[in-house]
């Protein structure tokens, strides 16, 4: 496995030998993110079962989703738009999509997305989109797509995508599934003591930038990587993020799972005897094994100048 098919962008602690060693850019990778979609308007062209798979993300995603189809539609679609806790977020137009004649306008939409079995209308859609700058998925064509999806995993507030650059989505959900059966089953419990932490000290800390902005992401650091992933779920217990917010960042130090003290301590740690020890470091060994192998895979195609 070599070394420089992993994304290493510049840190923030660098040594400064890191700094100077400036990794080559190697083009052809997609920019993965995390949109945030809430109320947003999207288009969703098409109503078999990839438009399904699109809706149920979108719902997740809380966007407002028209949805232009003639019906029957998929079952799956059919029920959301029934369903009083998502048909809010749903406008149904139960028709044929016209394209360019169409009286829905695609400017009118933060995303578009086509999953017709119509070549032709797909590609003019497209065209549509390009003209007014809006992104588009077009499902039966990829390299017309400005972005792809990929095989997704949620767990609470933790996501993961795997995408295999257009190559195999199959083996992508299969990879996927990897991941998950050596993902903790708890970790969602973990991010959310974190985040509870974080949320805490920027109660305390407010602002941006500066140099209290730099402390603050200097402790978070510091006492991330002294908790470790494993124990972060014990940051869920309000009085231990007090305890090592006033013991810990009022001086600026990083207070570790064994500098606890008194009743936090007591019984965060029956708590945790109860949930029993594992060894996470193996899991997620596999975990990064398992994206770097799918990474080398895609640029071995980009170098073979197949993708
Ligand atoms: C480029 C992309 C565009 C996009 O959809 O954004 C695309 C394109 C196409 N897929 C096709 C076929 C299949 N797609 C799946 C499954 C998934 N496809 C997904 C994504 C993507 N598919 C994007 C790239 C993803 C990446 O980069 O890795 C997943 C990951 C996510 C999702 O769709 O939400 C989801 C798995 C989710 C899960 O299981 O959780 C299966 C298997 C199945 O259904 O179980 C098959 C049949 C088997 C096969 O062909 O492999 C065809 C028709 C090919 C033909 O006609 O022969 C095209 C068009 C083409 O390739 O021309
Ligand atoms: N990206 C992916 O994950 C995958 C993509 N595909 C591609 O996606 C396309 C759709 O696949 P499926 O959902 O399986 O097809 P499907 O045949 O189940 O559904 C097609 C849908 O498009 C609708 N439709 C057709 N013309 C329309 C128009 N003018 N306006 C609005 N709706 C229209 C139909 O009523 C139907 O609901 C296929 O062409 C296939 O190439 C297929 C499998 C996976």
């Amino acid at each position: 496995m070599s070394s420089e098919v992993i994304a290493k962008p510049p840190s923030r602690d660098a040594s400064e030998k890191e700094q100077e060693s400036y990794p080559p850019i190697v083009p052809g990778a997609s920019l993965l993110l995390a949109l945030r979609l809430a109320n947003r308007p999207i288009l969703l062209i098409g109503g078999g079962v990839v438009a399904s798979q699109r809706l149920y993300f979108l719902l997740e995603s809380s966007a407002h989703i028209t949805i232009i189809s003639p019906g029957p539609l998929h079952p799956s679609i059919q029920y959301r738009i029934d369903d009083p806790a998502t048909s809010p977020q749903i406008t149904w137009l139960n028709r044929p999509y016209l394209g360019r004649q169409d009286e829905v306008k695609v400017k009118d939409y933060d995303l578009v997305m086509t999953a017709i079995d119509d070549n032709d209308l797909s590609k003019e859609t497209c065209e549509l989109c390009r003209e007014e700058k809006v992104m588009v998925n077009v499902a039966d064509i990829p390299p017309q797509c400005d972005f792809y999806f990929g095989a997704q995993l949620r767990k609470g507030p933790l996501q993961i995508l795997i995408s295999t650059g257009g190559l195999g989505p199959r083996s992508g959900a299969m990879i996927r599934d990897l991941i998950l059966r050596v993902l903790p089953s708890d970790i969602e419990d973990s991010i959310k003591g974190i985040g509870a932490l974080r949320a805490d000290l920027r109660k305390r800390a407010p602002g941006v930038g500066g140099q209290l902005g730099q402390e603050r992401m200097d402790w978070m650091k510091d006492t991330s990587d002294t908790w470790g992933l494993d124990l972060m779920r014990r940051f869920n217990d309000e009085e231990l993020r007090k305890e090592i917010l006033d013991k810990g960042w009022e001086s600026r130090k990083i207070i570790g799972p064994n500098d606890l003290s008194g009743v936090a301590s007591t019984w965060t740690q029956r708590i945790w005897s109860m949930v029993g020890q594992r060894d996470w470091t193996v899991g997620m060994g596999g975990f990064g094994l398992g994206v770097a192998v799918t990474s080398l895979g895609v640029m071995i195609l980009q170098r073979q100048g197949r993708l």
